[in-house]
């Protein structure tokens, strides 16, 4: 039997509805695509005949006669032969050579983006002339169906126009103001003349330079394009990949600011990197062109392929030789950068070797002993000691501070992972890893008559840091010349809490206290029980004295502890030791006021 083969149906409207919803971003495509067209027609054209003229003009729906938009190039049309192999197939195209691959000079190559126009209108009209041939008109509808016939005038000039008329109602884009605005977004640095037709006359688009192919000062492109003023410019350059570009440093390494551009034979991939930059690379923003890369089907990202790949490391390395001499040329501007951007720094040291010795002399860590740069610490210590959350930090810095340690804060992003590469290198440094449980078990609970003692204080810390949002407790702890610590709801309960809770699940008041409400999140001010001075304080009884005196304990336990100040501990922490100075220069004066 001999088996019939039939022709796929295609459902038009299915496929424009994939496109509009999953393909494109958003129906303002559609101008690009013929913009793109034109351009491509009009490459084609050129190649054979090199003075041709490179016009594209666009008359939008509100400035022509009949109400459609016109766009009209002067490209190398299409012949009876041309329209019916590709614009009666969907996925039809010539700009892919006899094998089926994409030719380089040309934007397009899926065959799809003419359908891009039926997210504007239900019908496209396309008008075109190939040298020595007569005018051809094409009609395309959203139903699927579509027409040729000889058109009923004459095109004076190879080249073709697609006229769309839109839908009632809703020819918004398709109008002036977007007009303008999605050529000048899309097509500014396009090669060609480009020209939409306002009320006002003629406004010429496109044919506009690149940053780094204009003289102006790349800090100033940088203002006028990404509204902001950038710590450096670096020019990047990948022949492999037909890549040009600038790249613009942040100023700060805060909210990002501006977008990139990536552009894809000068026409708008999109304002992402688009894989361009390798992922730590967020201290940038660049704008790229590149002839060589390939783009996705909706062409507003760039195909994930090897070239991409090796172009983004490329450009990773490009940026690092940036930073490397920076270091040199101007160690100022290099301290400002890391100040910034040590995020970005410490994620490029852990795959660079190089990087990772910049930064370790040049970046200031947190540690107990005030900030300091690794290989400061490793002149002076052996061992290298650390904790790797901030929490632990704010911990173990006052009682390490008071007992003379060194302890490095590596509790931030990337940071453990540097110290480990880094301590690799160094056989004269050890790495020893601090848990805050190593300096900070000895918190004991106060005899009953310790208890008596301290109350009265205590209910003034009560009253003073009513505000404060946290729990004052008396203890005892070594060493004992450390008054006060402030501890964090998870290591007060871990080390202070243990054995009240242990009492409370047991019991008959178990069940009660279980659901009975503790104040979780509130950190713990400890007082030290052990500590001559403040023995002497709760003795003294002056009220006065005990509130200042209070106020600048926890002053002094919030700095220790480097914990990050609330607007209450500011205010607290401003005050706190003028009080005391108060006091002591009007009690020495013999005023008790
Ligand atoms: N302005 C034009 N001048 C000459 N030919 C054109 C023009 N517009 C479209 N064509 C022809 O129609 C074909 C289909 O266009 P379409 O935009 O759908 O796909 P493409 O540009 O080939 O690929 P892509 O989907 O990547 O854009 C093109 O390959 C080209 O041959």
């Amino acid at each position: 039997m001999t088996v019939e083969r039939s022709a796929f149906h295609v459902d038009l409207r299915g496929i424009v509805d994939v496109l509009s919803h999953h393909l494109y971003s958003s129906p303002r495509v559609y101008l690009r695509e013929l913009v793109q067209n034109a351009v491509d027609a009009i490459t084609a054209r050129t190649a054979e005949e090199p003075d041709a003229p490179r016009r594209v003009e666009i008359t939008p729906a509100d400035v022509s006669d009949d109400g459609a938009l016109h766009i009209t190039d002067t490209g190398i049309g299409l012949d009876e032969n041309g329209i019916r192999t590709v614009l009666a197939t969907i996925g039809g195209s010539t700009k892919r050579d006899d094998l089926g691959f994409a030719r380089e000079s040309f934007l397009g190559q899926f065959g799809i983006g003419l359908l891009s126009c039926f997210l504007v209108s239900d019908e496209i009209r396309l008008l075109t002339r190939a040298e020595g041939r007569p005018t051809l008109e094409w009609n395309g509808s959203a139903d699927g169906t579509y027409a040729v016939r000889p058109a009923d005038r004459e095109r004076r000039e190879v080249g073709t126009e697609v006229v769309l008329a839109g839908r009632s109602g809703d020819r918004g884009l398709l109008e002036t103001e977007a007009v303008l605005e999605l050529a000048r977004q899309f097509a500014s640095h396009l090669p060609v003349e480009l020209v939409v037709v306002t009320t006002d006359g003629p406004v010429e688009v496109a044919g506009q330079a690149f940053p780094w192919e204009s003289d102006d000062a790349l800090a100033d492109r940088c203002e006028a394009e990404l509204g902001f003023r950038p710590l450096d410019s670096i020019r990047l350059s990948e022949p492999a990949a037909g890549l040009d570009g600038v790249a613009w440093v942040l100023p700060s390494g805060g909210a990002p600011r501006g977008r990139h551009r990536v552009y894809a034979k000068r026409m708008l991939v999109g304002d992402s990197d688009a894989g361009v930059l390798p992922e730590w690379a967020f201290f940038v923003r660049t704008v790229v062109d590149t002839d060589h890369l390939r783009l996705t089907a909706s062409r507003e990202s760039l195909h994930e392929d090897e070239v991409l790949e090796e172009t983004r490391d490329r450009i990773g390395a490009q940026l690092r030789d940036w930073l490397l001499d920076l270091v040199q040329r101007d160690p100022e501007r290099a301290r400002v950068f890391f100040a910034e951007h040590h995020l970005a720094v410490k994620a490029m040291a852990l795959q660079d070797d190089a990087m990772l010795d910049i930064l370790v002399d040049l970046f200031e860590w947190e540690t107990s002993t005030g900030r300091s740069t690794l290989a400061d610490v490793a002149q002076v210590e052996r061992v290298l000691t650390y904790v790797t959350s901030v929490e632990d930090f704010h911990q173990v810095a006052p009682i390490a501070r008071a007992q003379d340690l060194t302890v490095l804060n590596a509790g931030y992003a990337y940071d453990d992972r540097i110290l480990a590469r880094w301590l690799a290198r160094q056989p004269d440094v050890e790495g020893r890893h601090l848990a805050p449980s190593d300096l900070t078990t000895e918190f004991t609970e106060l005899e009953p008559q310790e208890e008596d003692r301290f109350a009265a204080l205590l209910d003034m810390a009560h009253q003073v840091l009513a505000r404060a949002g946290c729990r004052p407790v008396a203890r005892g702890f070594s060493p004992t010349r450390l008054q006060a610590v402030l501890l964090s709801n998870r290591a007060a309960d871990q080390q202070l809490d243990r054995a009240v809770v242990l009492d409370r699940s047991s019991g008959p008041w178990a069940a009660a206290l279980a659901t009975q409400d503790r104040p979780q999140d509130l950190p713990t001010f400890v007082l030290n029980a052990r500590n001559p001075a403040l023995r002497r304080l709760v003795d003294l009884g002056d009220e006065d004295l005990q509130r200042a005196a209070v106020e600048a304990l926890y002053a002094q336990a919030l700095y220790a502890g480097q914990h990050p100040l609330r607007p209450f501990d500011s205010a607290l922490v401003a005050r706190a030791l003028p009080n005391l100075i108060d006091l002591a220069i009007n009690r020495t004066a013999g005023d008790p006021a």
